[in-house]
């Protein structure tokens, strides 16, 4: 309907779908976890190769046991803002246990990792900051950088050289940032942190990670890339992908988590995360150290993925984790391939623009720690099938 000023008031909703294209529309689609390495989708399992459910853990009766008494101490929901009343003890459980776990001074939990991103970063910058991220940083991260009104540019992915030009060309006075992924969500490789953080100290950056992909699958105990690197200034973790829940952390030193206890809106202006999920978060995390057996086998099943695609001339990309991306290039032949997959019992989902690079559309393929060899088999033959 158009106005008496002329305005069609609901046309940008159209216009976003014409210029995104019927091939990168999006919808939802319902699955429920079924058990080992399976999803339903209606009445039929598929084998999942696109949850972030990397240990397995978002099954595990240890969460479950967690968050049932939790619930039963707590209820469902933590009733108002950490800064109100809904700062129950199992919160400052969980802080701690995660400061301990990161061997750092403090912790501060988030609802979500993405508000994590989108509200701390407005609080280390501002008009008077230039921070660098790289350029297949997550979108949260973006757009944290981006709510601070800070200048901000892109470095070649996982470019350092290019890194270190910016942090030259930077003005007098500025306050400079480094913002990256630690294992990148779409390509599985990872950054070199001891060389970003060789770079924030040359240049007094400060150094803020996220290492979501990281956490429980990578570094000692499973503790990531960054959470303990005691030169890394801010690191965020998230509790959704290897821990089997949902929520995020910050981890850095007392006086900054005291100044966002102060500062961040992501922090104050919310309801605290509900105590069945925090207590599910506290036990992965507990849980963390014992799982080395997992790690070695996500890795293991990982590399034999990658060999047995690049055996076949198939392009991973930079992959080094337990995300394995398929380049496949176009759109609609990402779908093709992952509707074929889908018909054969297998649920790898396609990734297309924006969330990835134009031209770079792919499966994006991610290990489990109980997939098994005859999975990886099952994928690949039918790959070997689908794909020309
Ligand atoms: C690197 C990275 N950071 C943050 C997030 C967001 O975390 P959450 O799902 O907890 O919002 C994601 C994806 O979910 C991610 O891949």
């Amino acid at each position: 309907m158009v106005s008496d000023r002329g305005v069609a008031k609901w046309a940008f909703v159209e216009e976003a779908f014409q210029k995104r294209g019927p091939s990168n529309r999006r919808s939802l689609r319902e699955f429920s976890p079924e058990a080992g390495p399976y999803l339903r989708q209606g009445d039929r399992p598929l084998l999942d190769f696109s949850s972030n459910d990397y240990l397995g853990l978002a099954q595990d009766p240890r969460l479950i046991a967690a968050a049932t008494a939790a619930m039963r101490r707590y209820g469902t929901g933590a009733m108002a803002s950490r800064l109100v009343c809904g700062s129950f003890p199992l919160h400052q459980q969980l802080e701690e246990a995660l400061a301990a776990f990161s061997q750092r001074e403090a912790a501060l939990l988030f609802s979500s990792g993405y508000q994590a991103n989108a509200t701390l970063l407005p609080t280390l910058f501002d008009r008077q900051s230039l921070v660098l991220v790289d350029r297949l940083a997550h979108n949260s991260l973006l757009f944290g950088v981006q709510a601070s009104k800070a200048q901000w540019r892109r470095y070649r992915h996982n470019d350092f050289d290019h890194l270190e030009q910016l942090l030259q060309q930077a003005p007098a006075g500025v306050r400079l940032g480094i913002v990256s992924e630690t294992v990148f969500s779409m390509d599985g490789d990872r950054t070199d942190v001891d060389r970003l953080a060789d770079l924030a100290d040359r240049y007094g950056a400060i150094l803020y990670l996220d290492d979501a992909h990281a956490l429980g699958v990578l570094g000692t105990e499973g503790s990531g890339l960054a959470l303990r690197h005691p030169r890394v200034d801010v690191a965020v973790g998230t509790f959704g992908k290897a821990c089997g829940s949902a929520g995020a952390f910050v981890v850095a030193s007392r006086s900054l988590c005291d100044y966002w206890i102060n500062t961040c809106p992501g922090l104050i202006y919310t309801t605290a995360i509900a105590p069945p999920v925090v207590a599910a978060a506290l036990a992965a995390v507990q849980l963390l150290p014992e799982l080395e057996p997992e790690r070695q086998h996500l890795q293991a099943i990982a590399a034999e993925l990658r060999q047995s695609c690049r055996d076949r001339g198939w392009d991973c990309g930079p992959s080094e984790t337990q995300i394995v991306p398929l380049l496949v290039g176009e759109s609609e032949q990402a779908l093709a391939l992952a509707q074929r997959l889908e018909a054969a019992g297998i649920l790898a989902i396609a990734i297309r623009p924006p969330t990835v690079p134009e031209g770079t559309a792919r499966l994006r393929l991610v290990l489990r720690s109980d997939h098994q060899p005859q999975h990886l088999h099952q994928l690949v033959t039918v790959l070997s099938e689908g794909w020309v």
